[in-house]
């Protein structure tokens, strides 16, 4: 989505979990990925416990937010700061992290995130990282579960290789049903080191991206080729040669394929004098319309997850590419239109 960066908000993705629970190493597994230009809000007392030649190599600028936890900030002036500053257009970022200290609170958090008045922005996702290990003795103690995984667009449950190779299905399905109580409908996805595929989170560069564009990240991608260490997203996409109908579009935003935790793409509708472009993006029940200045000639619908049921997924972006979109659908625009405004 190559011109998604200039017409886009910055996706704002926050890292959240209890002490230990391996978010810097998750941070730092996203940040090793070649292709995509971040930024990184950290409130740890400023310091950015990263490894720097990654720093100075990927990441445009480092905001650090000093005074404790984010959202016991009195106006969280701090984090509307970093975000400010990290989301100025000339640093053209495809997305940007925000590690949670683990004691923030991910409910407070999210909100947040959702109501800052900063720059450029838009919420992103919040990815609550468990701690398998520990995750009983710390974080749920109680007969109801946490209410912080209401929160979570992704849960990872982090650390599974320290789990007794017998016991770990058992622990496993045991933290899923927890959060599901809470979240029925949120991913979860185990890890080891926070290694989940950065698709899930942001935009990676494809291998047909001009080389020029991004030589740091063709680099490390040829250097990566052959290492997989993490099981990949599925994906299923469509182009869009012509103008799609806006209520089958939002029909889909609002009911995502089957295992589809994000969604996005660039579309043309038809309005009643001419037609509009827009980017759409979905993050869990995350759903984010903006205007394009121009419509785009080919548009395209991306879905991925990592329990995306591909062929179910492909038929209904199929659907929303070949339905007919001759005549202005007013009842369908004024539905993409409330999304419009919702996501200012
Ligand atoms: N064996 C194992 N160790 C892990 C895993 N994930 C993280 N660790 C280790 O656990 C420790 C804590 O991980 P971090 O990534 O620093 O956790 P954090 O959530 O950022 O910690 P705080 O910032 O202190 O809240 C580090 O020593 C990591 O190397 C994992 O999946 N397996």
């Amino acid at each position: 989505m190559a011109d998604g960066r200039n017409a886009g908000r910055v996706p704002v993705i926050a890292l959240t979990g209890h002490l230990g629970a391996g978010k810097t190493s998750l941070l730092n597994h996203l940040l090793r990925r070649p292709g995509a230009r971040l930024g990184v809000v950290v409130n740890d007392f400023g310091v950015l416990n990263v490894d720097a030649a990654l720093v100075s190599g990927q990441v445009d600028e480092a905001a650090a937010i000093s005074g404790g936890c984010v959202c016991c900030l009195d106006d969280a002036g701090g984090l509307d700061d970093a975000l400010q500053r990290l989301s100025r257009p000339r640093l053209r970022l495809d997305a940007i992290l925000v590690e949670a200290s683990g004691v923030a609170e991910p409910v407070t958090l999210s909100r947040l995130i959702g109501g800052s008045g900063a720059g450029w922005i838009r919420p992103g996702g919040l990815v609550e990282v468990i701690d398998a290990v520990e995750h009983f003795r710390t974080v749920d103690l109680w007969p109801e579960p946490p209410a912080r995984y209401a929160a979570a667009t992704l849960v990872v449950v982090n650390k599974v290789d320290l789990l007794p190779a017998a016991e770990r299905d058992e622990v496993v399905d045991r933290i899923r049903e927890r959060v599901r109580r809470r979240h029925p409908a949120v991913p979860i996805v185990t890890a080891r080191h926070g290694r989940i595929d950065p698709a899930l989170v942001f935009d990676t560069a494809a291998d047909e991206d001009p080389i020029d564009e991004l030589p740091l990240a063709r680099l490390m991608r040829e250097q990566n080729r052959d290492h997989h260490d993490h099981e990949h997203a599925r994906a299923a996409s469509v182009e869009l040669a012509g103008p799609v109908s806006p209520s089958l579009l939002i029909d889909l935003l609002e009911d995502p394929p089957t295992g589809a935790y994000r969604l996005k793409g660039r579309v043309r509708v038809r309005g009643s004098r001419s037609e509009q472009g827009f980017l759409v993006n979905v993050v869990g029940t995350l759903i984010h319309v903006a205007p394009l200045p121009q419509p785009p000639p080919v548009g395209e619908l991306v879905a991925i997850g990592m329990q995306l049921d591909q062929p179910a997924a492909q038929r209904r972006l199929d659907a929303v590419a070949s339905a007919p979109a001759a005549a202005p659908d007013t009842a369908g625009l004024r539905r993409l239109r409330r999304y419009r405004t919702l996501s200012t």
